[in-house]
């Protein structure tokens, strides 16, 4: 029953009526093998083909999830059956795939990974060929379906908190290591840092000016030079919100043994009501549920702490692939749309600006 002050909070992707269309999945590497086709087959999804560089592995990864495995991209493209790409490849390698793609009439949707260019302006063209080929196109940034992100969400939209005033989130965790970083010079921003731009601009809009402050990572910095290790970031809006975060991706001396504290937390202060959470990632392969906990001024006592047994990897990683096909279903775009998502770009190429001019960008002006 609830009480006052008590909302219904929605932690789940809304499914596709036709949950058989067959989709067909282009890298074989952790994401792909271990989160995004297992959240596919949790939710009766239908990945049915994978196909990516070294056919030996794909086709370890085919066999373990019961799937075709095709030796090349392109056998898999020929198969006129699938008409879903899902594509979780190195950034740098994904603009050349996406443009094979939608040369095959049969194919209606494309997921591709986040970042979905290696800058704004490949993002730009990117979509700009999806949109001309009549392929809908979505983008993986599906921290926006990791449940306490989605919480937070149902509350901002039922006005729960009032005028959200500040908002934070507080990264000390160390990602999991992908070989071509090195080979692309990116540590944060474009990895990490891109979603949690992306959930404040899910929460709260566009922002009208980003402040950026970044350092080299000690520990990275010894294996090559980057720029954006430890990366904070200020966004202001025009109606007074502020929201930051700082990505900490070193974490203090963690890796080198001065112990593992570590963990993501996030905040948002409003004019009615707090929320605060916590992102459980960090903690994988343990299954570790992010969590939420809220109060009002309904209710000023009562403080609401909803759970659930679902994390963000992998079992949300199900939410952007069901809202490309609910919105192939009804012939709209997804919300993650590709053009869409040139905004979560254009944010994190104020980071980088803002970094380097030592000024707040307004990344509308990108
Ligand atoms: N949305 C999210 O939360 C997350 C997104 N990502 C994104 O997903 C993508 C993949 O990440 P991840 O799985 O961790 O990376 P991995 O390095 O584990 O896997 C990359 C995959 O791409 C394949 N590949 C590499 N080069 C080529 C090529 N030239 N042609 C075809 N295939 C190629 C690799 O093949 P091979 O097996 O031969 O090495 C491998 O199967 C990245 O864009 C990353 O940013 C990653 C983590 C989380
Ligand atoms: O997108 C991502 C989400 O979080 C991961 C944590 O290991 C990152 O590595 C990744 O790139």
């Amino acid at each position: 029953m609830s009480q006052p002050g008590e909302y219904e909070l929605q932690t789940k992707p809304i499914l596709p009526e036709d949950r058989s269309i067959p989709i067909g999945c282009i890298g074989s590497g952790f994401i792909m093998a271990d989160c995004q086709i297992p959240a596919y087959k949790a939710n009766g999804l239908n990945p049915v083909a994978i196909a990516s560089r070294s056919p030996d592995k794909v086709a370890a990864v085919a066999k373990r999830h019961g799937m075709k495995s095709y030796a090349t991209h392109q056998q898999l493209l020929a198969d006129e059956s699938i008409p879903i790409i899902d594509i979780a490849v190195p950034p740098d390698v994904q603009f050349d795939i996406i443009r094979e793609v939608i040369q095959h009439k049969h194919i209606r949707g494309i997921l591709a990974q986040k970042p979905l260019g290696m800058n704004l302006a490949e993002a730009r063209e990117i979509v700009e060929l999806c949109e001309a080929a009549g392929v809908t196109l979505a983008v993986n940034q599906n921290m926006r379906y990791d449940q306490s992100v989605l919480a937070a969400k149902s509350l901002l939209q039922q006005n729960a908190l009032g005028e959200p005033v500040f908002a934070t989130i507080d990264m000390r965790a160390v990602p999991h290591w992908m070989p071509w970083q090195e080979r692309l010079g990116w540590l944060t921003l474009r990895i990490m840092s891109i979603h949690h731009l992306d959930t404040f601009r899910y929460w709260f809009g566009m922002p009208s000016r980003i402040f950026a402050s970044l350092r080299t990572d000690p520990r990275t910095s010894e294996k090559f030079t980057h720029v954006d290790g430890i990366c904070t970031y200020i966004l202001e809006y025009e109606n007074g919100l502020r929201a930051c975060s700082w990505d900490d991706v070193w974490a203090g001396p963690m890796t080198e043994g001065a112990g593992a504290d570590h963990g993501i937390n996030w905040r948002i202060e409003g004019t009615a009501g707090l929320a605060q959470g916590t992102i459980g990632w960090p903690k994988y392969p343990e299954r570790c549920p992010s969590t939420i906990e809220y109060v009002t001024k309904q209710n000023p006592d009562n403080w609401f702490r909803p759970r659930w047994d679902d994390v963000w990897f992998p079992d949300a990683f199900a939410g952007p692939m069901c809202e490309l096909l609910c919105a192939l279903e009804q012939g709209i775009q997804p919300v993650l749309n590709g053009r869409d998502n040139l905004k979560t770009m254009a944010m994190v190429e104020a980071c980088y600006l803002s970094a380097q001019q030592h000024r707040a960008i307004d990344p509308k002006s990108l």
